[in-house]
């Protein structure tokens, strides 16, 4: 049976680029023949990914399965942790809730358990594959946490794999975060680094090259890259880090103004990446009353805590404004999953699934009523829906637990076999579904951005390209770029050298 042979990467700080660049070696494997599967053990995040078999794993781990061009399964992240409030987090295990814990309480009762649920998926995956790409989390050097962590060196040491370590220019300071990550480390460990990249560089090599001979020369690791800012890539975003960058102004140059509503348990915000490859479209992170303004289309993008974001916007101001948008305004409003719950009549949490205020009234622009249940549905979805007069086959995935119930006079949004599901206003302005993916769907994608340039009297514009194409060719321009700045030779020889060095 293959063993795959396994190379970590972990990073100085989180958002260190780790995702991005295992995403670029699950591309650069596969482009060179080799069965390679990405593997996080344990991922805080609320971007998530439905399998075909209907579980729900991050994001970024899907995502690379795809790069890899392999069907992702849970063992590529066996624990995944959702935070729904300060403190508390739903633990997703295999892809189903286990249960919602606090933080302390996870680390005390929840170790040996995750230890051995990890330890499986690692075998699963070293004897179905040729490559792993496993990627850590935060820092390898949190010293308060190494007897428990689960995610960075216990990982490594486990699947005795070689750890790159990536540090990133961008903040400044990366020879200290470097040198001070690899001082930290214990010596076992630190014999696994068998190298370093650096990352998000901007600016002239020349200038580093000094610093970089000075850092192979004081720890005697060699740097195995510099990679520099690759803009654009529009991969899916890991969490909500990334928002920071997104801007919340309006761009005058772009025909459709996109916002996008940033609650602060925002989910599933990757399902409006589609928008920002759109040539006249321009997408803002929006999350106070004042930076709303009057968009052509807002978006209430999935939360993993309906009722107190909510909550958030009715606080500030926000929800007024919806209200008044609706009314006074040529807007299109659409719901996803989280988003599409707060534009009903009411939502209940009876058992308090998510938080103890156990009702709060919606947005009320649609006909519907949301309960959240014990139960989570995780499943892949497709269905038919009618929009400005035609007819299109969609795809999607959901993950909820919110149960939504059609009042009088709803108007279903799509059609999926023996039920029907979401809901729209009359004049197709108010949108509600719990399908994540929905602008994936190229053709409606170019209906509804039509149906709103027309609206505004500009030409409609067809042949859009597909979100699918520009994906993969995202995939590829990151595999050529990281090939071009990282010596994969060199790793991949340390790699089987490294594997040598134990026997
Ligand atoms: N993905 C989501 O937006 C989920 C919505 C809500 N938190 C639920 O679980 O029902």
């Amino acid at each position: 049976m293959a063993k795959a042979l396994p190379i970590m990467f972990q990073g100085t700080h989180s958002d260190a680029g780790k995702s991005i660049i295992a995403t670029a070696f699950c591309r650069i494997f596969a482009q060179n023949g080799w069965k390679t599967a990405p593997f996080k053990s344990q991922n805080m995040s609320l971007n998530s990914y439905v399998t075909v078999d209907g579980k729900e794993i991050g994001r970024a781990q899907g995502i690379q399965a795809e790069a890899a061009g392999v069907v992702a399964t849970t063992d590529m992240n066996p624990i995944l942790i959702k935070p729904s409030r300060e403190h508390e987090s739903q633990i997703v295990v295999h892809g189903k809730p286990y249960k919602n814990m606090q933080a302390f309480a996870y680390r005390g009762e929840f170790f040996e358990k995750g230890l051995a649920i990890i330890r499986e998926s690692l075998d699963v995956l070293m004897n179905e594959y040729d490559r792993l790409v496993i990627e850590g989390a935060g820092s390898p050097a949190e010293i308060n946490l190494n007897d428990r962590e689960l995610v960075n060196m216990r990982v490594a040491r486990m699947a005795n794999a070689p750890v790159v370590l990536i540090g990133d220019i961008e903040r400044g300071g990366v020879f200290a975060s470097l040198v001070g990550t690899l001082q930290l480390l214990d010596k076992e460990d630190r014999k696994r680094i068998i190298g370093v990249i650096i990352n998000k560089f901007r600016g002239d090599l020349a200038l580093l090259k000094p610093g970089l001979d000075w850092f192979e020369q004081y720890t005697g690791v060699p740097v195995l890259g510099v990679v520099p800012y690759l803009e654009d890539l529009h991969i899916d975003a890991e969490d909500s880090v990334s928002l920071e960058q997104m801007s919340t102004a309006v761009n005058p140059d772009k025909d459709i103004d996109i916002a996008v509503i940033r609650y602060p348990k925002i989910s599933n915000f990757t399902d409006v990446d589609p928008f920002l490859t759109e040539p006249d479209c321009h997408v803002r992170f929006v999350a106070t009353a004042a930076q709303l303004g009057q968009p052509d289309l807002l978006i209430l993008p999935g939360s993993k805590n309906t009722i107190e974001d909510l909550l958030y916007m009715k606080k500030n101001g926000i929800a007024e404004q919806i209200a008044q948008l609706n009314k006074h305004h040529r807007v299109t409003i659409i719901g996803i999953c989280g988003g599409y719950q707060m534009l009903g009549a009411r939502i209940r949490d009876p058992f308090g699934v998510e938080t103890p205020l156990r009702e709060i009234s919606g947005l009320n622009l649609l006909p519907i009523e949301t309960t959240l249940e014990r139960k989570k549905t995780t499943v892949l979805s497709e269905g038919i829906l009618t929009f400005a007069g035609e007819r299109f086959f969609v795809k999607g995935y959901e993950i909820h637990m919110g149960r939504s119930q059609p009042l009088d006079g709803n108007i279903p949004f799509i059609h999926v076999q023996g039920r029907a599901e979401g809901a729209k206003s009359k004049d197709e302005r108010v949108i509600g579904t719990y399908f994540h993916d929905l602008f994936h769907n190229d053709a409606f994608r170019e209906a509804l951005l039509n149906k709103i340039r027309r609206e505004k009297g500009l030409a409609p514009i067809y042949g859009r390209q597909s979100f699918r194409t520009i994906r993969e060719q995202a995939f590829d321009r990151l595999a050529d770029h990281v090939k071009r700045h990282v010596c994969i030779e060199e790793i991949e020889e340390k790699m089987y050298m490294f594997q040598r060095r134990d026997v």
